[in-house]
Parts: C-alpha cells; structure tokens; sequence
C-alpha cells in the first residue's frame, strides 16, 4: 500500500508563516545590528535566507547569514559512520552576537544539540535563540524553539516531510504516514 500523505501548510501556507517568523524575529531580537542568521543543512540553509531577505524587506537592513553543517558534531556518528565533508561556511565571528539557527523540523531534539556544538567552533554569541517552520514534539532532549512556524502534533513513526522551491522545485508541508506502507 502506499503511504498516506496529509498536506500540512501549502505554498501559500508556507511563505505565509515565513513572513510571521521574520516579524516575530525582529520583534524579539534586540539590537538588529547585531543579528545573525544560521540555517542547519539541509533545508535549514534556504529557510535562513528566505528569513533574511524577510527581514531585509521589512526593516531595510541585510542581515548576515551562515550554513552549518552538523554532521560531525552527531551524537550518532559511530553508528552512521563519516558522510560527505563539512559544508559549514560562517565567514564573519559570531562572538557577542545575536545568533538564530534555523531549521526546518525540529523532532527529538538531537540536531539543534550537535548544533550548538558546532557553533562554539566560531565565537561565543552572546544569545542563541532557535526558529523551526514545524515542531513535531517526541523531543529526547532539554530543547525547544524560540519561534515555531506550525505545532504539529504526531506519531513518532510519522514523517514531517518540508519541501522548499530552491531544493525540491515545491513548497510545501507533508505529513507522510509509512504504517500502511
Ligand atoms: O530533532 P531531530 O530528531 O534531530 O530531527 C530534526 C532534523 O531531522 C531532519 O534532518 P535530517 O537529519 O533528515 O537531514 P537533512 O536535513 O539533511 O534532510 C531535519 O531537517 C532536522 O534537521
Ligand atoms: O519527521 C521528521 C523527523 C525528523 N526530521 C524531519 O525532517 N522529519
């Protein structure tokens, strides 16, 4: 059987909630001058830029925004074993900044851990905050977002499937249920 998909947010949806994310941003932020963005591979990284360009749009000031590759900061990583090089690119410090990270699905937490391991690696920020266009709750660890696109409630072995134009040619939230599969 094939599996059983539910459309979360559609396009329109989904830049919608895009827009709401940058505002709530702005509001929380502080001192904008100090701001950056740090989306989390993979989809995490056009979700960051989208987010800049938000911001850029509402408050005429361009944002600094990184990419950060968390692989070899997992917790897993003896499991999974080494995959591809670190894509990571920060060229500007982040010490005394305000950094967001930025990712698509927040689910048990581990990703945003190793995350926060990996940005020590470029400054000491002065505050960290966290932004995720869906959280889909089972968390395994002390973590929880700043700013949330859409609460979703699900069974753990659910998938949360985000698709973003400039990776997947779509925009989109599914909610893709195996169980049947
Ligand atoms: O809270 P967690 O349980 O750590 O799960 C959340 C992570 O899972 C997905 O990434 P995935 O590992 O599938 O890699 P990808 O982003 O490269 O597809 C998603 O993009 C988050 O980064
Ligand atoms: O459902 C899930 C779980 C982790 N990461 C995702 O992108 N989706």
């Amino acid at each position: 059987m094939s599996p059983k998909i539910v459309e979360i947010l559609s396009e329109e949806e989904l830049r919608r909630t895009l827009t709401r994310l940058a505002s709530q941003i702005v509001e929380k932020a502080g001192d904008l001058s100090d701001l950056v963005l740090v989306g989390i591979y993979t989809r995490g990284v056009p979700l960051a830029h989208l987010l800049g360009a938000q911001i850029e749009a509402l408050e005429n000031i361009s944002v600094p925004v990184g990419a950060l590759d968390i692989t070899f900061y997992r917790d897993d990583l003896d499991r999974i074993g080494m995959r591809t090089p670190a894509k990571t690119k920060i060229p500007f410090d982040l010490s005394g900044k305000t950094v967001v990270l930025v990712d698509d699905v927040i689910f048990k937490g581990r990703t945003i851990r190793a995350a926060l391991d990996a940005i020590n690696d470029y400054g000491r920020p002065a505050v960290i905050r966290l932004a995720v266009l869906a959280d889909r709750g089972h968390r395994e660890l002390p973590i929880h977002p700043d700013f949330t696109g859409k609460c979703l409630p699900t069974a753990k072995e659910e998938q949360v499937k985000v698709y973003l134009n400039e990776i997947d040619g779509r925009d989109g939230i599914e909610l893709i249920d195996r169980q049947n599969d």
